[in-house]
């Protein structure tokens, strides 16, 4: 070929590289709506990665019970049992359902519904709340981390900040449906509500009860006035299941996330080096243990690694209700579970080394919880 015809084609394929890039910056659901019957090449995973889907047979899926712990019990006379399962959960499994939790049925199905709504929206609709500004109030994107990742996951999401329900940030969020501020809103302040009991409870099972004497210690109220961050999950059903995922291997930056999943199953979490697939109780809460509190129980409470299979014939969608500390504030072991045999574990961390770390490398794995360990 003489070369002038060899720059063109070259020319020519980076040139629809860059159109099919993008493609792809626009989401899942966008080239879904496009029709397609195979999966393009940036949502394949390298073999080693890929989920092993052998489990299309029933009899194979390995399902997993994980502990369930009942709220409402924690108010009775087996609270002293029910704080101890608390606290073997987050040991063995940093990951357990939640019911009898007190949010009514109405408030979860709300949520669920009008997230469903919105990615069914024309894409010139939901593309107006598009952004690549990791700090925006609302923010729709997709893949894991968009900017970085070199292969796609197959999600988009709607990631709602709800530091403050004010009516600024309210007027930020999508317009349509027409009831999503008014449900995200409720949600949020409901889950929040959950979170203050739930943090209080975990922080009893820890032993730790009023660290407020010890100047030292984390300002407990910091526990309950932190941020807190919705994200509304949107898995679109996949004709190439077994090549990609809904979300990599990840664990949760904060101290703890609230999970709602529809009936889809999808969500598998790592324990004792399988993947296992979490059964979707209705009007229950997958909770588990982020990063931060791994660090504040100096290693006691485990931040578990997650991910989420997609499959060929449902949508799925989840809602995760993200809680951290302040932005502000520095996370540390507490120095109530230091002693002599139990030396600290991990340095302490704030949310501006948790960005640099974002922003400098593929977020796939629990990398940023090893980088903090003093020990390895
Ligand atoms: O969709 C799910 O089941 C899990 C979502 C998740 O892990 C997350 O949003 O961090
Ligand atoms: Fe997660």
């Amino acid at each position: 070929m003489c070369p002038a015809v060899n720059i063109l084609a070259v020319e020519e394929t980076k040139e629809k590289e860059e159109q099919n890039e993008s493609r792809y910056q626009k989401g899942v659901r966008h080239l879904c709506e496009s029709g397609i019957n195979r999966i393009p090449r940036k949502y394949i995973l390298p073999v080693s990665d890929r989920p092993l889907i052998v489990m299309k047979e029933e009899k194979n899926y390995q399902n997993l019970n994980l502990p369930i712990i009942d709220f409402a019990q924690l108010q009775g006379p087996n609270r002293s049992q029910v704080l101890k399962s608390l606290a073997k959960a987050c040991e063995e499994y940093g990951f357990f359902q939640l019911v009898n939790h007190g949010i009514h049925s109405d408030v979860i199905q709300h949520i669920i519904e009008v997230g469903k709504i919105f990615f069914e929206l024309p894409f010139e609709e939901r593309a107006k709340y598009m952004s690549t500004d990791m700090q925006a109030p609302v923010r729709l994107g997709t893949s894991f981390n968009q900017n970085k990742d070199r292969v796609f996951c197959w999600r988009d999401f709607l990631k709602l900040s709800c530091h403050s329900l004010s009516s600024d940030i309210l007027s930020l969020w999508p317009s349509f449906p027409v009831d999503l501020r008014e449900a995200a809103a409720n949600y949020s302040k409901k889950t929040k509500f959950l979170y203050q009991l739930l943090i209080g409870e975990i922080l009893e099972s820890l032993g730790i009860v009023n660290s407020n004497e010890n100047n030292d210690s984390q300002n407990l109220k910091e526990f309950e006035d932190g941020s807190q961050l919705l994200v509304l999950n949107c898995y679109p059903s996949c004709p190439e299941p077994d090549l990609t995922l809904g979300m990599p291997p990840h664990s949760d930056y904060g101290l703890l996330t609230l999970l709602l999943q529809d009936e889809v199953k999808g969500l598998q979490i790592q324990h004792q080096e399988k993947w296992l697939t979490v059964e979707p109780i209705p009007n229950s809460f997958v909770i588990n243990v982020g990063d931060n509190l791994e660090i504040f129980s100096n290693g006691r409470y485990k931040s578990v690694l997650h991910r989420v299979l997609v499959n060929s014939s449902k949508s799925r969608i989840s809602v995760a209700s993200l809680h951290s500390l302040p932005y502000s504030s520095k996370i540390q072991p507490s120095p109530e579970l230091i002693n002599e045999s139990s030396p600290k574990l991990y340095k302490d961390t704030d949310f501006a080394t948790f960005l640099e770390y974002l922003s400098s490398c593929e977020h796939k794995s629990k990398s940023f919880l090893e980088s903090r360990k003093l020990i390895n």
